[in-house]
């Protein structure tokens, strides 16, 4: 069976040991096509929050494998479903850490399965760094009898949204964001990506993540990632590298709720759920 909720919920994946330098840091900024001085340059360099969300595996050079204790499913019928990040401390540009993982849920939402992972990462000095709870979405792996899950929303206020921001990603994107840690062919095969139901490769749901976190510090925190203290969304729909995205945020009860859609398909959805909190 390609997913036992028996054996995978709770269960503790093998630690993981990773370092990062400010080359690291550089190349993550650049991929999400970065060019401002403070994010591409050593010197007073900051660094976005969810680079903590690709740090742990960035030197990997190989596809994901989605296989652990009670879950066995292929590549190609799984995408990034929901990603958080909760901030402790600020990143620093080098640093070396350690990050625990558990599988916290598994929902069978009929004829998909959600996986759900808590992730904690704490520098080997012992201070706590971030939390992440993520989710995967396996098309086809549902029916296995769990339970259905939560259902997520972030209510939209009613008014006009705050603040517009349109970014636009490249065509190279993909190829350049792979080299951050995730070479799921999913983003760069053709082939793959018709096998997985795609008209063409898809972007990285992480980049995207990143892109929206970064025109949003810049636009609406004076550009200072170290206020960002979580990020959660929801990917709602994906994004074909080129295409520009457009950012609805609106000011709400001291934190950030965003939207984001893409342009030239007619606002079709990117982001939901989104929320940004700040200080
Ligand atoms: C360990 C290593 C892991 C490796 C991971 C791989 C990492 C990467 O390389 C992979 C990627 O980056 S993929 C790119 C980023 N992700 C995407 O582009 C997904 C975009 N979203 C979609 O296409 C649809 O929302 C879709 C298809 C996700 C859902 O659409 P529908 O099938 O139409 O579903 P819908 O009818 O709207 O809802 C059914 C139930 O599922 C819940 N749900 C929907 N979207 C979800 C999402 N994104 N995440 C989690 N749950 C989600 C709904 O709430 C609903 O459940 P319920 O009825 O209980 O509310």
């Amino acid at each position: 069976m390609p997913i036992d909720p028996a054996v995978a919920v709770g269960a503790e994946l093998p630690e993981v040991k990773f370092s990062w330098t400010s080359s690291d840091v550089l190349l993550y900024h650049l991929a999400l096509g970065a060019s401002e001085l403070s994010y591409v340059y050593e010197r007073d360099l900051q660094v976005l929050p969810t680079f903590g969300v690709v740090a742990p595996r960035f030197k990997a050079t190989e596809p994901p494998v989605v296989k652990f204790p009670g879950i066995d499913i292929d590549l190609a019928r799984v995408l990034h479903g929901t990603q958080e990040i909760t901030v402790h401390a600020p990143l620093p540009a080098a640093g070396e850490a350690v990050l625990r993982t558990r599988v916290a849920d598994v929902f069978d939402k009929g004829s998909a399965a959600v996986v759900v992972q808590e992730a904690t990462a704490v520098s080997v000095d012992g201070t706590p760094l971030y939390t992440m709870r993520s989710s995967i979405f396996a098309r086809d792996e549902g029916g296995f009898g769990g339970s259905r899950g939560p259902s997520m929303k972030v209510e939209l206020p009613s008014r006009e949204p705050d603040a517009v921001l349109e970014t636009p990603t490249l065509p190279q994107q993909a190829y350049l964001y792979r080299l951050c840690g995730d070479r799921n062919p999913l983003h760069a095969d053709p082939e793959f990506a018709r096998r997985a139901g795609f008209e063409a490769p898809i972007l990285h749901g992480l980049c995207t993540y990143g892109v929206v976190c970064k025109a949003v510090v810049d636009a609406l925190l004076d550009g200072d990632t170290a206020r960002v203290t979580n990020y959660s969304a929801r990917f709602t729909g994906v994004v074909f590298p080129g295409e520009t995205l457009r950012t609805r945020v609106w000011r709400e009860g001291g934190r950030l709720v965003l939207v984001t859609t893409a342009v030239e398909r007619d606002d079709a959805p990117v982001l939901s759920d989104a929320v940004l909190t700040y200080t």
